[in-house]
This record gives C-alpha cells, sequence and structure tokens, in this order.
C-alpha cells in the first residue's frame, strides 16, 4: 500500500520527463568521417568550400559558343571542345567553337547557342542563328557561381543527406567532421522469450522487442549495437548489466522494470551504480519506464510491453540518441493535426495513440494495447493526447510523430 502511494506520487509528467533529459544528454564525441559513412550524420564544424565551383565557366548546354554582339548572326566554325578538356583555347573574333555540356569555355566566348537552335549553312559552312531569345552570357556556368572559396556551404548541426554528400563531394572534400553516432548495448530480459525461428510451448511468446530494438536502432542511425539476452535470474541479469555498462555508452533494456516479484531490472541497475533520473511517467503506454545514468552513459528501462517499448523508443531514446548526434531540434514532433473523431482517455495520464493520418486528419486506430502489435499493420504515427483532459475533441490539433 505504502510503496504504491510513493510511487504515485514519484511519477512525473511526459513534459517534465522531456526536460530532464534534454537537460542531462549532451552532445556526443565527433570525428573525421569519410563520405561513405557520413550519411545521416550530423556536421560537427562549420565547412567551408576550398575551391571555386565550378572552377572554370562551363557550357550549360551542347552547341556553340561564341562572343555574343546579338547582332551578328553567322559565324565560321571554330575549335570542338569536348568536356574534360583541359587545352587553353583562344576565340579568334567572327568564329565560334563546337561546344558540350561541361566543357570550358574559350577565352574570348561568353556565350553558348543550344545546338537546336543553329542551322549550318551547306555552302559557307558557317554556322547561323536567326531567333532572338538568346542573350550574352546564356547557357554558359560561370566559375564560382555555385560557391566561391572560402564560402561557408554547410553549417555546423546539419544532417548529412545524399545530396549533401554530392555537395562535399563537388567541392573536393573526401569526409567531414561529423558527430559519432553513440555504441548502443541492449538487453532483452524474461524467461518466456523464444526467439522467432524456434518452436513455442504454451505459455512462451516470441522475443519480437528484440528485433524490433535492433530496427529502431538501425532507422535512428546507431550503427554499433551489441544484444545481449537475459533470464528471469538476479545474477545473470546482474553480470549482463555490469559487463554492457562497462563497454556501452548506451543500454536499453526491455522488460523486468516493472513491480513484479522477478522485475530485478531496477535493483540491478542501482547496484551496478547506476543514478535514476527518473522512474515513471504519467503515460500511456509505457507508464513504469527508468531512465538512469552512470558517469556518462545513458540507461534506459524499458516496459516489455512491445508498444511501450516502441513508444518509449521514438519518445524518449530516440531524441536523446539524436541530442548525442549533434541534432538541435531532437524533441519536436512531425507536425500537428486535427483529430477526426472525439477521443476518450484517462484523465492524469498522457495518452499516446496509434494513428493513421487520412485527408490530413487523425484516425486513432482500434487496439491500442500494448501486447497488440497488430495496429502497426495500418499505423503511421502516434499522436499525444493532453494529461489533463478526459475526452479530446475532434478537431484538437494535436502532435504527431511520425513511424
Ligand atoms: N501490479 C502491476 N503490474 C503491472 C504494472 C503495474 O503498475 N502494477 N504495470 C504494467 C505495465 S503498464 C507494464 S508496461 C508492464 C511492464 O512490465 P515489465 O517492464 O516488468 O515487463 P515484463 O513483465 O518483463 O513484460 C511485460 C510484458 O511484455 C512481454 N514481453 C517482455 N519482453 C518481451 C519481448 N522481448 N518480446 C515480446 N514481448 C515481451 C512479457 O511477456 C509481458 O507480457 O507491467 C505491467 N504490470
Ligand atoms: O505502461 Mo504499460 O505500457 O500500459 O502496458
Amino acid at each position: 500500500m505504502g510503496k504504491n502511494r510513493s510511487n504515485t506520487k514519484r511519477m512525473i509528467s511526459v513534459h517534465k520527463a522531456r526536460t530532464l533529459l534534454s537537460q542531462n544528454v549532451q552532445e556526443g564525441k565527433t570525428e573525421y568521417i569519410e563520405l561513405s559513412n557520413c550519411l545521416g550524420l550530423t556536421t560537427a564544424q562549420d565547412i567551408f568550400s576550398p575551391i571555386d565551383v565550378p572552377s572554370f565557366d562551363n557550357s550549360a548546354m551542347d552547341g556553340y559558343a561564341m562572343k555574343f554582339t546579338g547582332e551578328q548572326k553567322k559565324w565560321k566554325k571554330g575549335v570542338e571542345i569536348q568536356a574534360g578538356d583541359t587545352s587553353e583555347y583562344i576565340m579568334d573574333e567572327g568564329y565560334a567553337a563546337r561546344i558540350f555540356t561541361g566543357a570550358k569555355i574559350p577565352t574570348g566566348a561568353d556565350t553558348v547557342i543550344p545546338q537546336e537552335l543553329i542551322e549550318n549553312d551547306k555552302l559557307t559552312y558557317e554556322i547561323c542563328y536567326f531567333q532572338d531569345n538568346i542573350r550574352m552570357g546564356s547557357n554558359v556556368r560561370l566559375k564560382g557561381s555555385q560557391c566561391k572559396k572560402g564560402d561557408l556551404i554547410l553549417k555546423k548541426g546539419t544532417r548529412i543527406t545524399p545530396g549533401i554528400i554530392g555537395l562535399l563531394a563537388s567541392v573536393g572534400l573526401e569526409g567531414v567532421i561529423a558527430y559519432l553516432p553513440p555504441e548502443v548495448a541492449y538487453v532483452i530480459t524474461g524467461d518466456e522469450l523464444k526467439d522467432v525461428g524456434e518452436p513455442l510451448k504454451t505459455g512462451e511468446i516470441y522475443n519480437s522487442n528484440g528485433p524490433m530494438l535492433e530496427a529502431l536502432l538501425k532507422e535512428s542511425g546507431i550503427k554499433n549495437v551489441k544484444a545481449f539476452k537475459a533470464s528471469d535470474r538476479k545474477e545473470e541479469l546482474q553480470q549482463i548489466i555490469n559487463k554492457a555498462l562497462e563497454q556501452y555508452e548506451v543500454l536499453i533494456l526491455s522488460g523486468g522494470i516493472s513491480v513484479g516479484d522477478y522485475d530485478f531490472v531496477k535493483e540491478c541497475l542501482q547496484k551496478a551504480g547506476v543514478e535514476e533520473l527518473f522512474y515513471k511517467i504519467k503515460q500511456r503506454p509505457g507508464k513504469p519506464m527508468f531512465v538512469g545514468k552512470k558517469e556518462n552513459k545513458f540507461v534506459f528501462a524499458l516496459p516489455g510491453n512491445p508498444g511501450s517499448v516502441l513508444n518509449c523508443f521514438y519518445q524518449y531514446v530516440k531524441p536523446c540518441l539524436r541530442m548525442m548526434m549533434g541534432v538541435k531540434n531532437a524533441w519536436q514532433p512531425n507536425r500537428m493535426l486535427p483529430l477526426a473523431k472525439d477521443q476518450q482517455k484517462k484523465a492524469g495520464l498522457t495518452f499516446f495513440v496509434k494513428s493513421k493520418i487520412s485527408d490530413e486528419k487523425i484516425d486513432v486506430l482500434g487496439a491500442q494495447q500494448s501486447f497488440n502489435l497488430q495496429a502497426f499493420s495500418e499505423a503511421n504515427c502516434v499522436v499525444e493526447l493532453d494529461e489533463e483532459k478526459e475526452i479530446v475533441p475532434a478537431g484538437t490539433l494535436v502532435p504527431v510523430f511520425y513511424f
């Protein structure tokens, strides 16, 4: 009785949990990382271009390059310049160079006329242009028009996308200083668990949290992941926790964090020197979540029900991992959208409900129980329903977090 009352008292709000985490989590290590391993990481410094790009004036079209006056309509055929030709050509007046996309504009030329707009005079071998939609400078990509040597091309704190990898390569950079993803271990607890592929006896279930956590970590950009499995024997769990904490920066546990007689996770973490940041959040699913710290290492003990694991990961673990990886707005919902229908809930708990976006409205799906994974077959987001409310009316704008 006394235990329950003190637990209820200690439960914190979702807002408080987010605040405590964002105050405690720090940016992780940074390192020079080659382009081939940069995707999804965040830059840890401003990046300046070491060269002008393009580094020479070049043609944007296959056609003819010449000095363009607007009056002259015919030119003699001059040299032919292919992309990659590094020779220095000087255009004599009255001549047009045959030129191809990406090739260097010869000295003396300033304009390219696409070949579709040119007629060849078969008698004089001159090339002729009779339209008037070309201006001086048309179809020439000027030196430094993307960026000049020394320009800031990428700010610190930018997530590296495939386009950014292209940008970095275009200025000749082989890699950048970026935040390293933390090394993460997770521990699956529970005597009832069998891995997929093994036969099930009555009383046993498949370990779905393991494959789900692997996927969640991969999706979050974590590269170095170690999986442990522990039975519900306290000594074994203790050993695994001690070992994982020694070697990994972030430890995630699934199950064994509630009040049952075989729920030893909290006790073992405390014995391993983990200091509690909070235990139990006023939320559903995932109420008995525990977060602790040991020096600069973080421990997230997630309630074993799969829906709780997924929710706690998206709401707390992922934003923390992203903060460690240099992301600034790690806690922001993806967007706000209106509810399609009234939602009933328990006042005093924030509800996170699996939902589907239809016609820019939120359809809350059925089967919200935290053991039941079926709704994930349809859900594309989870939405947050206010702690205080008992009914959240249709039309209320709610925070939406994409899967
Ligand atoms: N007397 C109370 N009992 C429970 C409370 C409570 O407040 N008082 N809270 C309930 C809530 S809410 C949750 S959530 C769970 C959390 O329990 P644990 O973290 O201790 O997790 P377990 O008991 O180990 O497992 C819960 C549930 O999830 C299944 N499970 C566990 N691991 C996996 C896995 N890897 N893959 C698939 N399913 C898994 C497990 O079999 C249980 O059914 O506690 C409630 N009880
Ligand atoms: O907090 Mo539990 O996650 O409702 O099943």
